[in-house]
């Protein structure tokens, strides 16, 4: 369960999530809004990547109270992933593997399931930016946490890939019971109908609106 308790998030001065709260059981869950709504910040607040007023609760663990067994739940992926040039996929995939306890077969798995092994040795700088796309959701996948956030994780990727991240989600879903936030212009149903929501962002506030 994860839970928003009046959530308020300004930059400067401008007021962008007003004074939200929400609860929301396991399950995929797809933020829409229009440019500029504030799907991102909120996202980034529940990462536990942005300060924020008010608190979040996931599976009853207080960001704000214990921000370290709260980070240690949640899997992210931004928008527009960047990491230095230097370093390998594999070195990233060591690095968050190692941190979320993932064993090598598990990682080797996922870097099958995203078709990432031909190039996972090769420098982040060499790789295209849906190459660099998928390894970005391959690391917020790594250790199976029980929640994870991705932002617009559809952008870049070929009709092939676009497919298989669908697939991986799903199959988290139902196998791991993990709850996914999602930031996407697609059409929600591309994913399933069956388990997809919508949380809609937009006009500073918040409302939930189950899609099923
Ligand atoms: N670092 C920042 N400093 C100041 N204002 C910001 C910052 N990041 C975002 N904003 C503002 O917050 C508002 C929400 O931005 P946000 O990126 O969360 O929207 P979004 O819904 O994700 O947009 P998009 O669909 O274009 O990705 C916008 O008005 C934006 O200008």
């Amino acid at each position: 369960m994860l839970r928003l308790e009046n959530v308020r998030k300004y930059y400067n001065r401008n007021l962008v999530i007003d004074s939200t709260s929400l609860e929301l059981d396991k399950g995929i869950f797809w933020i829409k809004g229009p440019n500029g709504s504030g799907k991102t910040t909120l996202l980034k607040m529940i990462a536990g990547m942005l300060p924020f007023e008010g608190d979040i609760v996931f599976n009853n663990i207080s960001l704000k109270r214990q921000p370290f067994a709260y980070r240690q739940m949640v899997g992210w992926a931004e928008a527009e992933p960047l990491y230095p040039s230097f370093v390998t996929g594999k070195d990233l995939l060591s690095l968050y593997g190692g941190i979320r306890k993932m064993t090598v077969d598990v990682r080797n798995e996922l870097l099958e399931k995203l078709r990432l092994s031909g190039y996972i040795n090769d420098p982040v700088g060499t790789y295209s930016a849906g190459m660099i796309k998928k390894l970005s959701l391959a690391l917020a996948f790594c250790g199976f946490p029980p929640l994870i956030i991705l932002d617009e994780p559809l952008i870049t990727l070929d009709p092939d890939a676009f497919l298989i991240v669908n697939k991986l989600i799903i199959e988290h879903h139902e196998t791991h019971k993990t709850t996914f936030l999602i930031s996407s212009h697609q059409d929600a149903a591309l994913l399933s109908a069956e388990v997809g929501k919508e949380l809609f962002v937009g006009n500073r506030t918040i409302t939930y609106s189950n899609v099923q």
